[in-house]
């Protein structure tokens, strides 16, 4: 299989979608890869090391476009981008279609056949792809958090760890997923007073054997979440309904009743976001205020600390790569039921369940396009927002 892989041209995403020992992993089994020149020079890898590995470097992504049969990306394509995909072109790549009827729109007239990272699912539920930027960008929610509660960035002024003699700040995590995770154990860390709240009591439980009394775990309900919204200095939303618009758990008058300056760090916003006053905001200009409390909802979290979170997602989407180009995409989904999870839109078709219903297009099962397939996706929670 020819496999492409372009520059990034989302604003201020410096990941690359494969590095090097990746390119020489899929050489050595006979494919080719295309590497966009420059594409690797924002996490610091040069041309020369994916030539080394056996990648034929291309000037223009138009070129890369139209060489490939399968284009790996981190994020989904912009604007410049949709019509250099073609039919049956493999686009494997972060997609949330769910927030974005255009890319869906172009995807489906183009006929892609998509692949997104955050759908791929093991049988238990675990997003294998999505694990790695979820511990990016938990951990990062409560440094920019902490960050913006400083008095300069216009924030409150308060110290998430408090001092001797002085309350700590208190931290609301909705939702104890990956992303809530990985916060919570950098909230508990800095010595913030955290709460944390999901809808699965069995993930309460078990965070509530690890940490004990160091933490507060909530049943994610109407009342609890509008007490802990209203109580804390930083609150960091984290819900997801797999591949779904994220319904709005905090709502606007929850926002209301939050102290002047204090922080929302909405990481769902690349689902739609699930706190009712955030919308999308870039690492440039990552905040905005409603009524006196900051929001911060930049999509593309991990793409700052490029190099970690290169390696650390590439180690994930390798594997699925090498299956999709050894065995072509028919056999590898059929084969593979996590990975045929992932595929969104198949010859015009929407084939993901939660986004059909996100989006108002109709769903049709990848089976009845003619993939044998073991059985349908598994939504682990059918709640969705229109
Ligand atoms: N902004 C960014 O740069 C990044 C955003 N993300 C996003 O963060 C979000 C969370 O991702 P993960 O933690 O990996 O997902 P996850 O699936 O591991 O966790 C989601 C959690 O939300 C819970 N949940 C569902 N409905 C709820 C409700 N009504 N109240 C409270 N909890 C509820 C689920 O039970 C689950 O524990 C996703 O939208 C993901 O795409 C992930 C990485 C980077
Ligand atoms: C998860 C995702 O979309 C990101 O890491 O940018």
């Amino acid at each position: 299989m020819i496999v492409g892989i372009p520059k990034e041209i989302k604003e201020d995403e410096y990941r690359v979608s494969m590095i090097p020992s990746g390119v020489s992993a899929l050489v050595g089994r006979g494919h080719r890869v295309l590497v966009e020149k420059g594409a690797g020079l924002g996490c610091l890898i040069s041309d020369e090391e994916y030539v080394a590995a056996g990648a034929e470097l291309l000037d223009s992504p138009e070129a890369v476009y139209s060489l490939s049969e399968m284009i790996v990306k981190v994020k989904e394509p912009q604007v410049q981008e949709y019509d250099l995909l073609r039919e049956g072109q493999i686009l494997y790549a972060y997609l949330h279609l769910a927030p974005m009827p255009e890319l869906t729109a172009a995807l489906l007239r183009n006929k892609v056949t998509c692949i997104a990272y955050e759908t791929i699912a093991l049988d238990d539920g675990t997003l294998p792809l999505l694990v790695p930027m979820s511990q990016v960008a938990g951990r990062m929610a409560v440094q920019v958090g902490a960050h913006f509660l400083e008095k300069t960035q216009g924030g409150r002024g308060v110290l998430l760890g408090g001092v001797p003699g002085v309350r700590r700040g208190r931290v609301a995590i909705i939702g104890a997923g990956a992303v809530g995770r990985a916060a919570l154990q950098m909230a508990v860390g800095i010595g913030a007073d955290v709460y944390i709240l999901d809808i699965d009591s069995s993930r309460l439980e078990h965070l509530d054997s690890v940490y004990g009394n160091r933490i507060t775990t909530l049943m994610s309900n109407q009342e609890n979440v509008s007490q802990s919204v209203r109580n804390s200095h930083l609150v960091i939303g984290s819900v997801l309904i797999t591949g779904a618009l994220a319904p709005h758990v905090v709502t606007r008058d929850m926002v209301r009743t939050m102290k002047p300056r204090t922080v929302i760090v909405d990481v769902a916003i690349d689902q739609g976001g699930c706190i009712e006053t955030s919308r999308p905001t870039t690492h440039k200009h990552p905040t905005y205020m409603v009524d006196d409390v900051i929001h911060y909802c930049v999509p593309n979290m991990p793409g700052i600390v490029a190099r970690t979170s290169t390696f650390a997602l590439t180690n994930n989407t390798l594997p699925y790569a090498l299956k999709l180009a050894d065995l072509g995409f028919d056999r590898a989904i059929s084969l593979d039921k996590p990975l045929s999870r992932g595929v969104n839109c198949y010859k015009g078709y929407v084939t993901y369940e939660n986004v059909a219903r996100s989006l108002n297009y109709e769903y049709i099962p990848l089976q009845e396009l003619g993939i044998p397939i073991y059985d349908l996706p598994s939504d682990r929670h059918t709640q969705t927002r229109k």
